[in-house]
């Protein structure tokens, strides 16, 4: 059974002329222990996809979905109170907003000490002994997510601190209570690139050691493919592509999910000095724009008449892909004999 099963999911926002599909029948399935990435340029939806599973999704949204399961547990059926609890005990997020997630009034301390669990202070401790023990492990916490003044940074309110800190904060807050699934959106966005191989080395540790599964979303293909075992490509509020990390950047069958790999100098290889990277002509669609029939259309180099009409998902040699004229597939069928 999946820890996360989602079938059809579609996200619509509400306005005066009707609704407006931002994310379109899109399905996404996480095994327990793994490491998933979402990958797509901004504005495919990835944020709401992942703001919808953890239920935050303001009454703006209408959310349908055939199935939006959590182990087994129906997520659309649940309260208000059973998706909190859910979210405290077992998912945990972290937003791409940072400083938007501390509370600007209170310490850097006294946040991170309310975020830790309390089973470290069970027993006949009294208040201070008790408050020394969880600030220690907040320490701790901080150590691991690459803090070296944890002093300066507990006394520090969240304004006087930078982004990148503040980010490290939300991450420690984030596992502290060693969630079976951690949805981490754009989490090194603010970081520098040394921070960001600290982290991803210690979302990796707690993945084997603690069997947290991780949905990682990101804009960056390289950022998804250091950390996961599966991507999920989005475009538009559609999946187009889906598989095995290695297999899909040896071998993307999707023209969208070839030219992210092509415009990524460290997949591609040698870059020649100041040449331009390849990129897909045109940009993202509006909402209120989409093309019809393939979403990547008016932008893809293999586009034909036929893309007028919506590919369906179909699915090979475990890559499930959305596209009349897929790549690769010669290939993958070579690599499985061989
Ligand atoms: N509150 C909102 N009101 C109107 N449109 C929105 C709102 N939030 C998201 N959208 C639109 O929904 C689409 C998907 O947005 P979403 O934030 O999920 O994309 P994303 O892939 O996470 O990109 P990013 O990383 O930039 O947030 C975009 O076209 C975005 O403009």
């Amino acid at each position: 059974m999946s820890l996360l099963d989602i079938k059809n999911l579609t996200i619509a926002l509400n306005t005066q002329d009707g609704l407006v599909t931002a994310v379109d029948k899109v399905s996404l399935s996480l095994a327990d222990g793994e490491i998933h990435a979402l990958a797509g340029e901004s504005g495919s939806g990835k944020s709401l996809l992942a703001k919808a599973i953890i239920g935050l999704l303001s009454d703006d949204w209408t959310v349908i979905a055939d199935r939006m399961f959590y182990e087994g547990e129906d997520l659309q059926a649940m309260d208000f109170q059973q998706r909190r609890e859910l979210m405290g005990n077992e998912i945990a997020m972290i937003f791409q907003d940072p400083a938007n997630s501390l509370d600007p009034i209170v310490r850097i301390e006294e946040q991170l000490l309310e975020a830790l669990p309390r089973t470290i202070t069970k027993g006949p401790l009294n208040f201070f002994r008790a408050r020394k023990k969880l600030r220690q492990q907040a320490i701790t916490l901080l150590h691991q997510v690459g803090v070296k003044d944890h002093e300066r940074l507990l006394k520090a309110y969240p304004h006087e601190i930078s982004e990148g800190l503040c980010q490290k904060v939300v991450i420690a807050m984030a596992i502290a209570l060693r969630p079976r699934l951690l949805i981490a959106d754009e989490p090194t966005a603010t970081m520098e690139p040394r921070a960001q191989g600290q982290l991803f080395r210690l979302l990796r540790k707690f993945n084997q050691l603690h069997n947290m599964s991780i949905l990682l979303l990101s804009h960056d293909m390289y950022t998804a493919a250091q950390l996961s075992t599966r991507i999920t490509m989005m475009y538009s509020g559609h999946v187009v592509e889906s598989g095995l990390t290695e297999r899909m950047i040896q071998f993307p069958v999707h023209p969208y999910t070839e030219a992210m790999v092509a415009s990524t100098p460290s997949f591609s290889g040698q870059v020649t000095k100041k040449a331009p990277l390849p990129e897909l002509r045109g940009g993202v669609p509006t909402l209120q724009h989409m093309p019809i029939g393939c979403r990547l259309g008016p932008r893809c180099p293999y586009a034909q008449r036929q893309c007028v009409e919506l590919p369906l998902l179909k699915r090979f040699k475990g890559r499930s892909y959305r596209c009349h004229y897929p790549l690769n597939l010669d290939a993958l069928r070579k690599k499985d004999k061989s």
